[in-house]
């Protein structure tokens, strides 16, 4: 007999205290500020944002998208939010709520609205353009000059590079350094791609710049090393969560790599440019990246494409929220079964900054709680986890 789905109550903004709740009432305000900050928005826009952090923290009632014009996911959104339109933002889950708000957001700016000179404009490109201009991303590249990287420590730099969303700066602490992983499935990673080599691997991107530029550099070496005959790098189809990764940021992260003033970094950059001219590497998206529910409910098409890759790498917080479901899971529950509905085997690669874990070991977990630190929202810690046993077949 097959054991039990595990169960778990969904994770939601109305509890006092709660990570989920500053994040609408302590980081979205700071989010907000910055955006105002950083572009010249006209008073339209700007009382609309403050519409919008108004009453998605004010126990405002919850409003499908803006009807006129009526935006091409309007019917999508409907159907996504059949549950709580007319309920109160905070009796949402936190999932699907944060989601929405990020829509919503778009809508405040123009970015729906076909004829607004704001259309089309992503917010948060003057954030992401900043970091990725930024010294530091100078340093990591000059870095690959160095001893070639072993393939694990290219692992831990697309790993690790989770840290700089920049959502998560706009409030993390400053001096929080990064320490060690709770779950470490590196080496059967390595051994699962080992086992057939060749294959297609999809890396489900998260944040752009410091974080989708080590992914990049994974992928070159999954590529050259043979261990993927051919990778899909999937990224959102619009702004999202500040620093997700669209189209537009990965040209802006390989054109910064072909432009590096190292020769390894332009090598690289040089290599996925052809790479993706020759369609050995293809770059993919799909509105179900921007949808507030669980990969359980992964549409048909969407599952169809995957399905047949030898492994999909999942990048970040909120990719692994979608995963193993916005739930409080007691951090034991093991984690394959709760991937066991994603079409592929799945390594998940996410520093920890929400309150979702899974698959933690009772002396991990004992050993985390004793710090007496908020372990699993800090961005301090990391994990990679697989779930591999799937069918392959296409
Ligand atoms: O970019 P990531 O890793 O998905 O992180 C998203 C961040 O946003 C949050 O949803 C909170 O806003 C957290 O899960 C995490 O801090």
């Amino acid at each position: 007999m097959e054991p039990p789905v595990p169960h778990a109550p969904e994770i939601r903004t109305d509890t006092p205290g709660s990570f989920a709740r500053a994040v609408f009432h302590e980081r979205h305000p700071v989010l907000i500020g910055r955006l105002l900050d950083a572009l010249p928005y006209g008073p339209a826009q700007r009382a609309a944002l403050a519409d919008l952090l108004a009453a998605s923290t004010g126990g405002a009632r919850l409003e499908p998208p803006a009807a006129e014009p009526p935006p091409a996911d309007a019917e999508q959104w409907r159907e996504w939010g059949a549950s709580w339109w007319g309920r109160r933002w905070d009796e949402a889950p936190f999932l699907w709520a944060e989601s929405y708000f990020y829509r919503r957001l778009l809508d405040a700016t123009g970015y729906f609205r076909p004829g607004d000179p704001w259309y089309g404009i992503d917010p948060f490109a003057p954030l992401k353009a900043a970091e990725l201009a930024g010294p530091a991303v100078d340093g990591e590249l000059a870095a690959l000059d160095g001893h070639p990287p072993t393939r694990d420590a290219l692992l831990a730099a697309a790993l690790w590079g989770n840290r700089a969303d920049l959502g998560f700066r706009l409030t993390a602490e400053d001096g929080d350094t990064a320490t060690g992983l709770v779950a470490d499935d590196t080496a059967a990673l390595w051994a699962h791609l080992e086992h057939a080599p060749g294959g297609r691997i999809a890396l489900i991107a998260d944040n752009a710049g410091r974080e989708l530029l080590p992914d990049l550099v994974l992928l070159d070496h999954l590529l050259t090393s043979g261990l993927a005959g051919h990778a899909d790098l999937y990224v959102k189809p619009q702004p999202y969560f500040v620093s997700d990764a669209t189209t537009a940021d990965t040209l802006a992260a390989l054109t910064r790599l072909r432009t590096a003033p190292g020769p390894a970094a332009a090598a690289t950059g040089a290599r996925l440019w052809q790479a993706l001219t020759d369609g050995t590497l293809t770059l993919r998206t799909h509105p179900f990246f921007c949808a507030p529910l669980p990969y359980q409910a992964m549409p048909a098409d969407l599952r169809r494409e995957l399905t047949g890759a030898t492994l999909t790498l999942l990048k970040g917080d909120l990719n692994y929220r979608r995963l193993v479901g916005d739930r409080h899971w007691p951090a034991t529950t093991p984690f394959a079964p709760l991937t066991a509905h994603f079409p592929t085997p799945v390594a998940a690669l996410r520093t920890l900054k929400s309150d979702v874990v899974t698959g933690l070991t009772p002396a991990t977990l004992a050993r985390l709680d004793a710090t007496g630190t908020p372990w699993r929202t800090s961005g301090r810690h990391a994990l990679v986890q697989l779930a591999a046993a799937r069918s392959t077949a296409p």
